[in-house]
């Protein structure tokens, strides 16, 4: 692939790889956010449940239109194809309008419905991005109001995005973003509509610098101890007492007896349950700190979650299921000693191809002694971003971004050069 002229449409074949949203999501973005033009074909085609635009994906369309007043076609519900032609982000942005507060501050008051219980995190991964990327037409915060699922199967929940997400963003440069839920929706046990606000604070600085989510010491080293679990449940009720009986036993048997729930713990187990007062929802996450060697008294955060999508013969039989597989599904991430777990280094290509020079996210050793693979969704990523950028990612989990915004001028135009028509991952 040659190098796009500026105006040029980027075509992008929708079955690529994963064949799936993801590749939608990061395209979209990039192409709001640098002005790309890109052209999506087969939508989806991956999918055995059927190719095209669901309500999730076009409410990003949409949002992402709105924002950067871009002309589209093929915005359509089932639509395999969709031409967008980004504009400028200006005080004309619909998506941007300005709200006044009761102390008389103002914000910019966003919001994305996507109208179903599709996954409010999925469409965050397209518009977060953009809104922290973005040169907005005012240095003001953003209040992002997101309306949809909460905690949808096969996407970031709520929980995973305020506890793993944005704790991770914040460790790579950005600032600190505070959420509100307002109210839960599930994609089980009937479909309900729910929504939560992040406070998104105004961009100091434009662009981000290189970061490193990865260890000084040899790759293979033992990583510490979490210095902190923090488990979070909510299931009907009857089951939470269960819940705390068998949790604190498998923790143990994990990641090593010294965890305890009581105040000033060495290793402190923090255990919150909330009542889903619906007999069909189970949810369950676990979070652990992991400490760094450098900086010293920094850790970093690894999440595993599961909300239950079998049949419930027994609540305090499913409860006693989620917590071993979830416990154990992160003590294997923990033990791997990377600094991410599998769905945060899907979630970070997007930010190590705009950020400024090498950014390295270190994914662990696996059980045969090798580096971790990407995920087929990160290496979806990786390729859209190569598409788009030109950006190279290496094997062990870095990338040479391209500095998105910052050219140090005010100027928001990436080089395109470079880009590379091959899927190869080339060592450093
Ligand atoms: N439990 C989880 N916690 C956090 N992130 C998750 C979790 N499960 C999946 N994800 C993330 O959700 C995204 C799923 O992308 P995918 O393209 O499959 O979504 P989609 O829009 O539902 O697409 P499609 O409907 O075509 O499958 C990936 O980025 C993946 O890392």
């Amino acid at each position: 692939m040659g190098r796009a002229r500026p105006g040029e449409v980027v075509e992008l074949d929708g079955r690529t790889l994963e064949g799936g949203g993801q590749l939608i999501r990061i395209a979209l973005c990039l192409s709001a956010l640098t002005g790309t033009p890109v052209k999506i074909t087969d939508i989806r085609g991956n999918r055995s449940s059927g190719g095209g635009l669901k309500a999730q994906h076009l409410a990003c369309v949409k949002w992402l239109a709105h924002a950067c007043n871009a002309t589209i076609e093929g915005a359509e519900k089932g639509s395999t194809t969709l031409v967008f032609e980004p504009g400028k982000v200006d005080e004309l942005s619909p998506a941007f309008k300005r709200k006044t507060l009761p102390d008389r501050s103002q914000v910019y008051d966003c919001r994305l419905d996507i109208g179903t219980a599709g996954s409010t995190g999925l469409a965050l991964q397209a518009i977060l991005p953009f809104i922290l990327f973005s040169k907005l037409p005012s240095p003001l915060p953003v209040q992002l109001t997101l309306s949809g699922g909460t905690n949808v199967s096969g996407s970031p929940s709520y929980e995973y995005i305020t506890q793993v997400l944005l704790p991770t963003l914040h460790s790579i440069g950005f600032p600190e973003i505070k959420s509100k839920l307002g109210k839960r929706g599930w994609s089980h046990g009937g479909s309900s509509i729910g929504n939560f606000t992040l406070d998104i604070p105004p961009r100091v600085a434009s662009g981000l610098p290189p970061f490193t989510l990865q260890n000084v010491q040899p790759l293979d080293s033992k990583p510490g101890k979490p210095t902190h679990l923090h488990a979070t449940f909510v299931a009907p009720a009857s089951c939470h007492e269960h819940f705390r009986t068998v949790l604190l036993p498998t923790i143990h048997h994990h990641f090593g007896t010294s965890y305890s729930t009581s105040e000033g713990a060495a290793r402190n187990l923090t255990v919150t349950c909330e009542g889903s007062l619906h007999e069909k929802r189970m949810y369950f996450i676990l979070v652990a700190n992991v400490p760094t060697a450098e900086p010293a008294h920094s850790t970093y955060t690894l999440g595993r979650d599961w909300l239950y999508d079998r049949k419930i013969r027994s609540h305090e039989r499913a409860a006693t299921e989620m917590v071993e597989r979830v416990t154990n599904e992160l003590a294997e991430e923990w033990l791997s000693g990377g600094w991410v777990d599998e769905h945060m280094r899907d979630q970070l290509v997007i930010f190590q191809a705009l950020a400024e020079g090498r950014s390295e996210v270190w994914a662990g050793m696996g059980e045969d002694g090798e580096v971790r693979e990407p995920s087929l969704h990160a290496r979806t990523a990786e390729w859209v971003a190569k598409q788009m950028l030109g950006v190279r990612f290496y094997s062990e989990g870095a990338c040479d971004g391209v500095g998105y915004g910052c050219d140090h001028t005010g100027e928001q135009t990436p080089a395109r050069d470079g880009i590379e028509d091959t899927l190869d991952r080339p060592k450093r």
